[in-house]
């Protein structure tokens, strides 16, 4: 922001002195605020700029691999751990997933090789980083827990140890944040039962007040809101590797989401196709482009530390697929009672749960008037852990990364219709996560400061909130709006194109060459070479 351009905090002071303010009181705004926050930092910022011959160029080539691709909200449903109707999820069923997968959406960060992080064991391979957690929903649906049901988050059976045994590792390093994340839940059902439940959803006998719980939910949401796990240094140590290239830390083996980067993954280096344009464009610019975090490890070569009855369900669950209906009118109870066959002294009798549909996410999003922009608004009024904020030179910026992350993910997961229809969808921005500044700076967009540069490269982690994280995630919001305006300004005929998609897109193009960039293993083999 300018120094002549009118601070809207300060108008909105001024607005409500007068009387008259907008919206008027109970009329939840259908501005988020963030793409104008997103202005304001790029306009300030002193250590990340964007560059603009980048910029055009990154914008002709994404539209062109999108049009090759055939990119549009088809494209999320075809990946192999997003929930689809046609293996039985019904709208609410993948309504609650989508609501539960970005409540927990975040910092998936390790120290550890890709060896000894954080993995997820389903369906015969293992997971990482954002994969990890959709896998470790889709386990726990099909061992019949009622993870995505908002009144099991609630109730007694839902325990630290049940919540434990969902999001357990198939490594000696757990989850990350495993406290927060119980905590956000337990908080979000809280909300959800306070502002937008009915007594259909509830079981009153089951169901344990937030407050008569020992923990304090509220303290690691604020963490959350502050900054201090949602995107922090994770995305800074992403960075270096990013700059720096590879590591010491070895992929075993690499598969990724869709087929076609399978079919890649499975090759060896010297038989790969070539890469896209867009792939040698990002080399070009900075040649060191990959970095040291597989996103999904085949379990060829990993089983050996695999917990057995893990081991045993996932192949149970490859033979048989099941899928619990969490939230649906039916339950595969055969297929559940198939896949736990293994250790289930942590597997509550959550069947109850699953048969009664909860609709209380249904309630929230009927509120916001089939309105993106207002969604999100809400889900920042109500929900402290959605409330991505900061200040930055002056003033507070609203990145609310997770919640629009909800609302995009929902419109694509039901192609924008039905529930998932929203009239405003264009109003969101990019997801200011660690990822897609990544590829930004490789695809030669945003630029670093020798300071940030040398941070990144050197020392690794700045701490939250600092204003080079800002700065990042800011600008990052503020590039993916040229590159927005960029395609439109060449091609007007592309008005399916907008920040949503062009986000998703840049981030299966980082995990693409996440996959590239490193030797793979035929499955079946016990090691890669370093
Ligand atoms: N900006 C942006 N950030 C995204 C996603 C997604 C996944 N979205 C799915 C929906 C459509 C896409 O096609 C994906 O299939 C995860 N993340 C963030 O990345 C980080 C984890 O990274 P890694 O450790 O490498 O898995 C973590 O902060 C997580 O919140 C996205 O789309 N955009």
């Amino acid at each position: 922001m300018s120094d002549d351009e009118a601070d809207p905090e300060l108008l909105e002071l001024l607005r409500q002195s007068l009387g008259i303010s907008r919206p008027t009181h109970g009329e939840v705004s259908s501005d988020t605020g963030v793409l104008r926050d997103a202005d304001h930092v790029y306009s300030n910022a002193i250590d990340v700029s964007i560059d603009m011959y980048g910029t055009k160029a990154a914008a002709a080539e994404i539209y062109r691999s999108m049009q090759e691709k055939s990119y549009s909200t088809e494209t999320w449903s075809q990946h192999e751990l997003h929930p689809r109707t046609s293996e039985g999820f019904d709208e609410v069923a993948i309504l609650n997933f989508v609501f539960t997968m970005d409540l927990l959406n975040f910092s998936f960060w390790s120290e550890l090789s890709s060896e000894e992080r954080y993995q997820v064991e389903y369906r015969g391979k293992r997971w990482t980083g954002y994969n990890s957690l959709v896998a470790s929903l889709r386990r726990a649906l099909d061992e019949g827990i009622a993870i995505t049901t908002p009144r099991f988050w609630r109730s007694q059976r839902c325990s630290d140890e049940t919540l434990a045994h969902v999001f357990r590792s198939a490594t000696a390093e757990p989850i990350p944040l495993l406290d927060e994340r119980i905590s956000i839940l337990r908080e979000a059902g809280d909300v959800l039962r306070e502002n937008f439940a009915s007594d259909e959803d509830e079981d009153e006998i089951e169901v344990v007040k937030g407050a008569e719980r020992d923990d304090d939910p509220s303290q690691s949401s604020n963490a959350i809101a502050n900054g201090e796990f949602d995107e922090g240094s994770e995305y800074i140590e992403s960075l270096r590797a990013d700059i720096d290239g590879p590591t010491d830390d070895r992929i075993l083996a690499n598969t990724t989401d869709t087929q076609a980067t399978n079919e890649l993954a499975s090759q060896t280096p010297s038989t790969r196709p070539e890469p896209s344009n867009l792939q040698v464009q990002a080399e070009v610019v900075d040649a060191s482009t990959s970095h040291d975090r597989p996103e999904i490890a085949s379990d060829s070569g990993l089983a050996s530390n695999a917990n057995t009855n893990t081991a045993v369900q996932s192949e149970a669950a490859n033979e048989q697929p099941a899928i619990a209906h969490a939230n649906s009118s039916h339950i595969d109870v055969t297929s559940i009672d198939h896949i736990t066959n293994g250790d289930t002294t942590h597997i509550p009798d959550a069947q109850q749960d699953s048969v009664r549909p909860d609709h209380a996410v249904v309630r929230l999003i009927q509120r916001a008037d089939r309105s993106a922009g207002k969604l999100v608004n809400l889900l920042a009024h109500h929900f402290p852990s959605f409330r991505d904020e900061y200040r930055f030179e002056g003033r507070k910026v609203r990145l609310l990364k997770r919640a629009q992350i909800f609302v995009a993910d929902f419109w694509a997961a039901l192609n924008g219709s039905g529930l998932g229809e929203f009239h405003d969808i264009d109003h969101l921005t990019m997801f200011a996560d660690y990822r897609v500044p990544q590829v930004l700076h490789s695809l030669g967009v945003l630029v670093f400061s020798p300071p940030l540069d040398h941070r990144i490269r050197s020392l690794g982690r700045i701490e939250s909130g600092h204003t080079w994280e800002v700065q990042l995630r800011g600008c990052s919001i503020w590039a993916v709006e040229l590159i927005r305006r960029e395609i439109v300004r060449a091609h007007p005929e592309a008005t399916q194109v907008n920040a949503v998609l062009i986000d998703f897109f840049l981030y299966d193009l980082a995990k693409e060459r996440e996959a590239l960039a490193f030797p793979t293993i035929e499955p079946g083999a016990a090691t890669t070479s370093a």
